[in-house]
């Protein structure tokens, strides 16, 4: 009998490790601290009430940003544990197989939980204040996407308790991920972690282009819209050309497991390097999806600072939409050493360098921003100065690799990793991180701390360079990524070991953060004026934070830059025109999207264990949610002008 136990815990739950223990006791110990202070202090149904059902797009940015901070921490404790690993030659600290494990959770988790949220964070939380909406165009779907990101991200991170994690690398190349080489639940839960939360992202993306394209303020034109709202459709183009693939990707691998079908394997007519060409159509333009966003994050921040306009606004426009063309045409330079010939090679060579034109056009243009601006050295600026000279490097590190016959040198190795963390960090992550700094007082009505922020800019900023420089030269001297130790003899200890210290910086960077943020709740700055930057557009016109409905009255954009052009007109005594109140026409909270998502992850939970009459559950329970909504005509109200004028006059407006 207790044999019998000891078996199914030790197929069921992840056994056998001191550090899984350990994280196991402290994920349950959380749990239930979590679940005993919202019984304790009864407040399960404001949750439900105020966040749960939520369809304001303000408060599904906060959710997404608090989901992506947490993510942040695991992908970062997972990087910590490997350059651990990595520090010394022959550590046995994590063995091979959970080294395997922790690289592609870390992968994932950074790309699909962690950048992917917090890019959501900064669409949801910004673009309809910027462009003078009252929400998105869909706003019930918007929380159908949160929730599905949501459910997703935990199917993934629950394989670490249960079942085991995936092994197979951030992208899941067949055979290793197929059945015959990987026959546990880790690879289900990384195609059923990922196609939940993909979905999510899918309707994300064209939520926000029929929101740009439709729901623009009067008088905004496009040519007028701000460039961060420019980028937020650039990448929601991309993100609608690219996850179907991604989708399909999956659906078909899953297939192949599931049913034993043959569309990748290496025998009966399949083919693994389908498999790579697909998953890279997709994986390509991703990163473009993830660092767009983050120029016109930049864009926003130095006009800001510089107290300038963006020098060249049009260019900036075309660069970033060719940009969003061209990534889709150069997803070959992954596989360069896979033998397409010389002649599919160059094409895609040269494609990938053109990239660099484009970039390079929007680098210069922030440089021209910044000269002879009057700047101001704040948290946002500062990352945005330092993402310069890093993308720069990272990105001409990038078009070495695009040399084709030199990257059957480079592929692979530690060159490739330093290339990447180099244009993600600096690029994707430094954007972030300057985007929430700047906005975080719309969003929460008080300013960072900026000294801490300082101490954490510096901590990240030299701890990255610490980190990553000398991962290019132990590429050159021949250490290949994946690799979980590597002999004395070799000489690459003492990079290494300089490498693992500059990631701990890192590390101290994000405990500043978190500390940052704890002592401003209590201590920062409030913002009673909604505009603490001296900033340019909408979103800096209306009370920090913004009331429910956004603007009590939408807004007339005269040109570029709308709110600093109404507040030259207003210094220069001009009235600004009295509109009549009317009701605000507003959606109703629903149940449904969380509802729907909880039945999503038991039909992704029971295919992964291949139980398939959980996943049938699963699924018929989200086509009844389908149907429900189908049967809900109350879905929408309007806020009377009395309760508007009442909001106002508590933020002290007058309307
Ligand atoms: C945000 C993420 C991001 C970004 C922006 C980029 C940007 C670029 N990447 Fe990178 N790349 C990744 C993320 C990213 N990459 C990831 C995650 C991988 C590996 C995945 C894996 O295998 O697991 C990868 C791998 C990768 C490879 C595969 C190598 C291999 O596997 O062997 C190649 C090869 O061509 C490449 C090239 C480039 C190029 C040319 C750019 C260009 O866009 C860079 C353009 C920028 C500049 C050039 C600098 C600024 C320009 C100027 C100052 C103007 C003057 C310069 C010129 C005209 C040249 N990347
Ligand atoms: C914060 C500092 C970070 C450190 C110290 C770090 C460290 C590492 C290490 C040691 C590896 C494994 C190398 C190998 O053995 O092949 C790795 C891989 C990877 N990292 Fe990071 N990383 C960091 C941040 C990030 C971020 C922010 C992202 C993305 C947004 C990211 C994405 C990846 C990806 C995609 C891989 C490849 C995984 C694979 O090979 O399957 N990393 N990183
Ligand atoms: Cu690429």
């Amino acid at each position: 009998m207790l044999e019998s136990i000891k078996e199914f815990a030790s197929t069921f739950f992840v056994t056998g490790d001191p550090l899984i223990y350990g994280a196991d006791v402290s994920i349950a110990l959380t749990s239930l601290a979590i679940l005993f202070v919202l019984t304790y202090y009864k407040k399960w149904g404001w949750l439900w009430r105020e966040w749960l059902t939520t369809v304001d797009h303000k408060k599904i940015g906060i959710m997404y940003l608090i989901a992506s901070l947490l993510m942040l921490f695991r992908g970062g404790v997972d990087a910590l544990l490997m350059r651990a690993q990595l520090a010394l030659p022959g550590v046995e600290f994590l063995h091979a197989e959970h080294y395997n494990e922790i690289f592609t959770t870390h992968g994932t988790i950074m790309i699909f939980f962690m950048a992917m949220p917090m890019m959501f964070a900064l669409f949801n939380i910004v673009v309809p204040l910027q462009i003078g909406a009252r929400d998105v165009a869909y706003p019930f779907l918007n929380a159908v996407s949160f929730w599905l990101f949501m459910m997703g991200a935990m199917l993934f991170n629950i394989s670490f308790v249960i079942g085991g994690s995936p092994n197979a690398g951030w992208l899941s190349y067949p055979p290793l991920s197929e059945m015959s080489h990987n026959p546990g639940p880790g690879q289900n839960f990384y195609i059923w972690g990922i196609q939940i939360s993909g979905i999510g992202s899918l309707a994300t993306g064209i939520n926000f282009l029929v929101t740009i394209l439709k729901m623009r303020a009067p008088g905004m034109k496009l040519m007028k819209m701000p460039l961060f709202s420019w980028s937020v459709l650039s990448s929601s183009i991309m993100i609608i050309f690219a996850f179907p693939i991604l989708t399909v990707t999956l659906a078909l691998l899953f297939i192949d497991r599931y049913f034993g079908a043959h569309f990748f394997t290496m025998t009966q007519g399949g083919n693994p390097m389908m498999y790579v060409n697909l998953i890279w159509m997709w994986g390509h333009p991703e990163v473009y999806i993830l660092v767009i966003p983050a120029f016109g994050v930049f864009s926003e921040i130095v006009a800001t600072f510089s107290k300038k306009r963006i020098f060249g606004y049009k260019s900036m426009v075309f660069s970033m939409m060719i940009i969003s063309v061209m990534s889709f045409f150069t997803w070959v330079h992954h596989f360069f050493t896979m033998g397409a010939g010389a002649d599919v090679n160059a094409f895609f060579a040269v494609s990938t360098m053109a990239i660099g034109i484009p970039t390079g056009v929007k680098i210069f243009n922030w440089l021209f921003t910044m000269f002879r601006g009057r700047i101001q050295m704040k948290t946002p600026m500062l990352w945005t100065i330092a993402f310069v000279p890093c993308f720069v490097i990272g990105g001409a590190t990038g078009v070495m690799l695009a040399v084709a016959p030199a990257d059957y040198q480079y592929h692979n190795s530690y060159f490739l990793i330093a290339h990447f963390h180099q244009v993600i960090i600096g690029g994707v992550v430094f954007g972030y991180l300057a985007g929430i700094y700047y906005w975080w007082p719309k969003m929460f009505g008080f300013s960072l701390n900026e000294k801490l922020g300082k101490w954490a800019f510096w901590f990240w900023n030299i701890g990255f360079y610490v980190c990553f420089m000398p991962q290019y030269a132990l590429g050159f001297m021949g250490m290949t990524r994946r690799v979980y130790t590597y002999g004395w003899d070799l000489g690459w200890a003492p990079l290494n070991i300089i490498s693992s210290i500059g990631a701990l910086l890192m590390g101290i960077g994000f405990i500043f953060q978190v500390w940052q943020i704890s002592y401003s709740i209590k201590h920062g700055e409030r913002d009673k004026t909604g505009d603490p930057w001296n900033a340019r557009t909408l979103e800096w016109s209306i009370p920090s934070p913004a009331p429910l409905y956004n603007f009590a009255i939408v807004p007339e954009v005269k040109g570029q830059d709308a709110w600093w052009i109404m507040k030259e007109e207003m210094k220069n005594g001009e009235e600004p025109k009295k509109a009549e109140l009317e009701p605000i026409h507003m959606p109703k909270n629903s149940g449904i999207p969380f509802i729907m998502s909880v039945f999503w992850f038991i039909a992704g939970f029971g295919f992964t264990f291949t139980w398939t009459w959980m996943g049938v559950v699963g699924l018929i329970g989200v086509g009844l949610c389908l149907f429900a909504r189908s049967f809900q005509y109350d879905t929408d109200y309007y806020i009377p002008v009395d309760e508007v004028k009442r909001t106002e006059a508590s933020l002290g407006r007058v309307v």
